[in-house]
């Protein structure tokens, strides 16, 4: 592990900047790479990122910079750029990442095409690196105006989990460490979809019971999947499994939930996703599901988020279908 005590932040959207906050206000020295020139004199400018943090005033221990290369030598290294872009951001950043950095990835997904965890993306771009994943319950507008917080943040080695949450802790800002890197990412991923159903359900205004029959349902499916996946079922119930469900299936906040309720207030599909806000679940939905049936894992909540998102069938139609399986023990 390096001794460097400096913070970069890859990808400075909502979460990038919000975490690049976090690690200044636990005393870190923090370079956050924004791919867009505009963007990095804003930050170093006006100390705003008004299009992805309105209101967020940044941290003047944090200087942005368009060089990947110039962001990706610091001495712990958090990635917060969307699941999908992940592999292509890492690749380019490899050769500037010194052996043995924590490389901690921040972003909920599963990688279309290949069906990669992220963790695994990492070890395949950035063999020399530590691989680290951060997730949990956490809204980014949250974390920035200072609201109490707390995460899980994991690495294969203890004392590297240990060594993250000490460097990017403070009194908001709270870390809990895991080795259980699979359980920490399988629980972000998953949630995001199950996000999109529970939004359905309140956005189609199907009322409360339901939606504490889909959550708990669908933390049902979250587990099967996590467990055949090689997760602890002690994470899967923390922070980033159960909590961020939680979090995530109730709140308009979130951006999955979001798309779900415009989903099931009768929104065509074409409209939501105009709206161009990052709904991670939606470009999860089809690998996991796909993985699933793979795996021989029942994920019927997964696989009728897919179906709505896909236009195989409706909202109506899904309801009908859940509801209409046959009855089981719990
Ligand atoms: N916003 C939130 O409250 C939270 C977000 N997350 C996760 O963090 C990840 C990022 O989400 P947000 O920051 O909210 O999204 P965002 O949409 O606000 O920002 C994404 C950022 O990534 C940048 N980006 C995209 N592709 C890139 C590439 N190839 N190279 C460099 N930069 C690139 C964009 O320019 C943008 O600045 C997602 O996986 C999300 O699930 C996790 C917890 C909370
Ligand atoms: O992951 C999140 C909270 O923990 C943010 O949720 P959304 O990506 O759905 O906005």
């Amino acid at each position: 592990m390096t001794t460097d005590s400096s913070v970069a932040v890859l990808g400075a959207g909502a979460f990038g900047t919000a975490l690049a906050n976090v690690a200044a206000r636990a005393g870190r020295h923090v370079t956050l790479f924004a791919r867009d020139a505009a963007v990095v004199a804003e930050i170093n400018g006006r100390r705003t990122n008004a299009a992805r943090l309105p209101g967020a005033q940044i941290h003047e221990r944090v200087t942005a910079t368009a060089s990947l290369a110039e962001a990706a030598s610091a001495g712990m290294v958090l990635v917060v750029v969307p699941a999908q872009a992940l592999r292509a951001v890492l690749a380019e950043a490899a050769p500037h990442i010194r052996p043995g950095t924590p490389l901690v990835v921040c972003a909920k997904g599963i990688e279309r095409g290949t069906g990669s965890f992220l963790s695994d993306i990492v070890a395949a771009e950035v063999p020399a690196a530590l691989p680290a994943m951060l997730s949990g319950p956490s809204f980014a507008a949250d974390i920035d105006r200072g609201l109490p917080t707390a995460v899980t943040v994991a690495a294969a080695d203890e004392a590297v989990a240990r060594h993250i949450a000490a460097t990017l802790g403070s009194p908001a800002f709270r870390l809990y460490h895991s080795t259980d890197l699979r359980g920490v990412e399988i629980g972000g991923a998953t949630k995001n979809v199950l996000a999109i159903a529970a939004g359905i359900v309140a956005g189609r205004q199907l009322g409360a019971s339901a939606t504490a029959a889909i959550t708990a349902r669908g933390f049902a499916e979250l587990t099967r999947f996590g467990t055949r996946f090689g997760a602890k079922p002690q994470t899967l119930m923390g922070l980033s499994g159960l909590g961020d469900l939680i979090l995530s299936c109730s709140s308009l906040q979130s951006r999955n939930f979001a798309l779900g309720h415009a989903l099931g207030a009768g929104k065509g599909l074409e409209l939501v996703a105009g709206k161009g806000a990052l709904a991670e679940g939606a470009l999860t939905a089809e690998i996991l599901v796909e993985k699933a049936r793979e795996a021989g894992i029942d994920m019927p909540i997964a696989e009728a988020v897919d179906a709505v998102l896909g236009g195989i069938i409706d909202v109506d139609q899904a309801i009908v279908q859940l509801m209409a399986r046959p009855q089981r023990a719990e």
